[in-house]
């Protein structure tokens, strides 16, 4: 079983406007609201691709309950765990003419000790076998321990875990040996402090991930690809060209793409491949992909190996 964490889920208000003018009131030509949040679109995916999965996380207040209202048409196995406060709501504005994506996120709801205990007994069903992927932001007072606290307790379950969160938080986790961590470039170059020249660069600090405990390193770097590090080799994904309508969540989509695989395949490349039909698929969708965009994009992709 696949279960997905998301600490910090949203309702996403996506925008498009033609023009974004800071300052002045600006007006949508469409507007959506999706249910979000990093864990739930990897959940999404996966029921795409036919993967069962159990999405994770914490829910509450008015803002809960339309999140969950509007997670129903999509057929996901969840068990949330019920808060008090509200839910964020994530705003998106995709300004079509200026080819520009704002996100403003919010910090997310208060969570108490009481709360917080009663999702960590959530996870003692998981067990030998199980991949438990947490991804996201951390809701306000929750320590940035939480995510190492879950991964001690799933290994010692017998689980592998993937994480995609970025900073500290992630790089506690490493020595817990992730099957997959997937930074985009800048938050791998925020992760060691350093300024990418070029991709050898970016190679370079992905291996740092791999030295300190990670078995795959993928860093996307959205209309320019991907790259996987796994411990002998380097593999490369080209971006196939498209329009590109909305490209949240394509990040989570290839974290999918390649997990859904993998516990399949046990094979990086094929699982790297999915990954990026997945990304891609999602960035040339208005809402997160569906099984046939995945499947005309995959085939515009090929996986080179640089090294
Ligand atoms: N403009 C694009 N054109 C083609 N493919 C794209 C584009 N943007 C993203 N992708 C694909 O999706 C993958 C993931 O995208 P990106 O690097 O934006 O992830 P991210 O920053 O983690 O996104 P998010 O946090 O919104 O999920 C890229 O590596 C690429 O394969
Ligand atoms: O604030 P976080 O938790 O880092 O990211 C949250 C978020 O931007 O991630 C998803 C896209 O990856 C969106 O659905 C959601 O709004």
């Amino acid at each position: 079983m696949i279960y997905t964490i998301t600490a910090n889920p949203s309702i996403d208000y996506v925008l498009q406007v033609d023009t974004l003018a800071t300052g002045k009131v600006n007006r949508t030509t469409t507007d959506v609201k999706l249910p979000g949040g990093k864990g739930i679109n990897v959940s999404r995916i996966l029921n795409e691709l036919q993967l069962d999965s159990t999405a994770l996380g914490f829910v509450g207040g008015a803002t809960g309950s339309m999140f969950e209202n509007l997670l129903k048409q999509h057929n996901l196995k969840t068990s949330f765990t019920k808060v008090t406060n509200d839910t964020r709501i994530n705003v998106k504005i995709n300004a079509t003419k200026q080819n520009e994506e704002t996100e403003i996120n919010g910090t997310g709801p208060e969570i108490s000790a009481e709360e917080k205990q009663s999702f960590l007994n959530q996870l003692k069903s998981v067990g030998n076998g199980d991949v438990v992927i947490m991804a996201g932001s951390l809701p306000q007072q929750v320590e940035t321990t939480f995510y190492l606290d879950i991964a001690k307790v799933i290994k010692d379950q017998g689980a592998d875990f993937v994480i995609d969160t970025t900073g500290q938080a992630l790089l506690d986790t490493l020595p817990l040996n992730p099957l997959v961590v997937k930074p985009n470039n800048h938050e791998l170059a925020d992760l060691f402090n350093v300024t990418f020249n070029s991709e050898q660069d970016i190679v370079d600090n992905a291996r740092k991930l791999l030295d300190q405990g990670a078995k795959h390193a993928l860093v996307s770097m959205a209309g320019d690809g991907a790259l996987l590090v796994t411990k002998d080799h380097v593999y490369k994904a080209n971006a196939p060209k498209g329009q590109v309508i909305n490209s949240v969540g394509a990040g989570d989509s290839m974290i999918a793409g390649f997990v859904g695989t993998f516990m399949k395949t046990k094979d990086p490349i094929e699982s790297f491949h999915e990954g990026a039909a997945c990304g891609s698929a999602t960035a040339f969708s208005q809402d997160i992909a569906v099984k046939n965009k995945i499947d005309d994009v995959y085939k515009n992709i090929s996986i080179s190996q640089l090294s």
